[in-house]
């Protein structure tokens, strides 16, 4: 029941609004829009599209998503998502929800960044609550195997399809070394790193992040091209480049659906924006409050009146 136009009266410029708040974050920070790409996802997982994401840990809300493990120092972009409300709120008082702002930033940033464009479907109403343990649960560890990534997918309605689509994400941004750093020098036990990883990257990224080192530098989720979205996320696949194991996996798992489906989007860059787009209105369209359910957060950090 979201519709493209539910602000083509009371919000019409709203896509550009947002639009232009992350360009000028751009300007200093090119990596904004993988994070707020990102925000999306880990907001849709939990508890669905509301924003629940957002709110800080403080008063009723004791238990944060932002303090939950997959987020904590790692989640980023809150305050641009901050600067998008204000904004907002300036044109259009008290009338687009933080969900909202998540979907249209995270479409609007995979446009600036080279990628697709797509109608956002609107009117989804932001949530009273968080689930810290719900975050716990439901967003996927990079450390886990394939069959139980597509069951967390399978969980929120989205299929192999969107599981290899959506990963497709993995085309711009950065990952710390401690996402990843279990491949690289003693891999599940066996004294040898991850086989599936490319003897030349695998180099690289064991310089880059030594048995000793703090986990927290940054590395490229796509080395070919940093800030841009494209398609070679799966080429990198196919060369035994990618980054987290779960990203390795979709393709060097033996018998695997996603197999062709990687062979398909390195080939073809059309149909893999054409998937993306629809797989993140399929990920948008994760039970959204709607109607008089929730509310209309005037600071997306906070429930109105606390
Ligand atoms: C399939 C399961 C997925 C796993 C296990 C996963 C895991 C991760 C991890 C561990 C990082 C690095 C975080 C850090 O170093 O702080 C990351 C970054 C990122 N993820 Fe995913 N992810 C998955 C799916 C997705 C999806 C569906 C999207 C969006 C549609 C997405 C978008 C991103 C982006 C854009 C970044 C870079 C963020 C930045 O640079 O701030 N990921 N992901
Ligand atoms: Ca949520």
């Amino acid at each position: 029941q979201l519709s493209s136009t539910f602000y083509s009266n009371t919000c019409p410029n709203v896509s550009s609004i947002v639009s232009n708040v992350i360009q000028q974050a751009l300007q200093s920070d090119t990596r904004i829009t993988a994070s707020l790409t990102r925000l999306h996802f880990h907001d849709c997982f939990v508890n669905g599209c509301d924003a629940s994401l957002l709110l800080d840990q403080s008063g009723n809300i004791t238990q944060s998503e932002k303090n939950a493990t997959p987020n904590n120092n790692s989640a980023r972009g809150f305050g641009v998502v901050d600067s998008i409300k204000t904004a907002v709120e300036n044109s259009c008082p008290g009338v687009v929800s933080c969900a909202d702002i998540l979907a249209l930033a995270a479409e609007a940033s995979v446009s600036l960044a080279g990628g697709p464009s797509w109608n956002v479907l609107l009117g989804r109403r932001d949530s009273l609550i968080a689930n810290q343990s719900g975050a716990n649960s439901s967003i996927p560890s990079p450390t886990e195997s394939l069959a139980n990534i597509t069951a967390k997918f399978s969980a929120v309605g989205l299929n192999t399809t969107d599981l290899v689509a959506l990963s497709g994400a993995h085309t711009f941004g950065r990952a710390q070394c401690r996402f990843f750093n279990q491949r690289l020098f003693n891999f599940s036990g066996t004294g040898s790193p991850d086989p599936t990883l490319n003897s030349t990257f695998l180099s690289t990224l064991q310089q880059k992040c030594p048995q000793n080192g703090n986990g927290t530098t940054l590395n490229n989720l796509d080395p070919s091209s940093i800030d841009t979205f494209d398609n070679n996320y799966y080429a990198n696949l196919l060369t035994n480049q990618g980054l987290l194991q779960t990203d390795q996996e979709l393709f060097s798992t033996n018998g695997s659906a996603t197999i062709s489906i990687v062979n398909n989007f390195a080939n073809n860059q059309t149909e893999f924006f054409q998937a993306f787009a629809q797989s993140m209105i399929n990920m948008g369209n994760i039970n959204p409050l709607t109607g008089n359910q929730g509310e209309i957060r005037s600071d997306c950090k906070k429930v109105n009146g606390s």
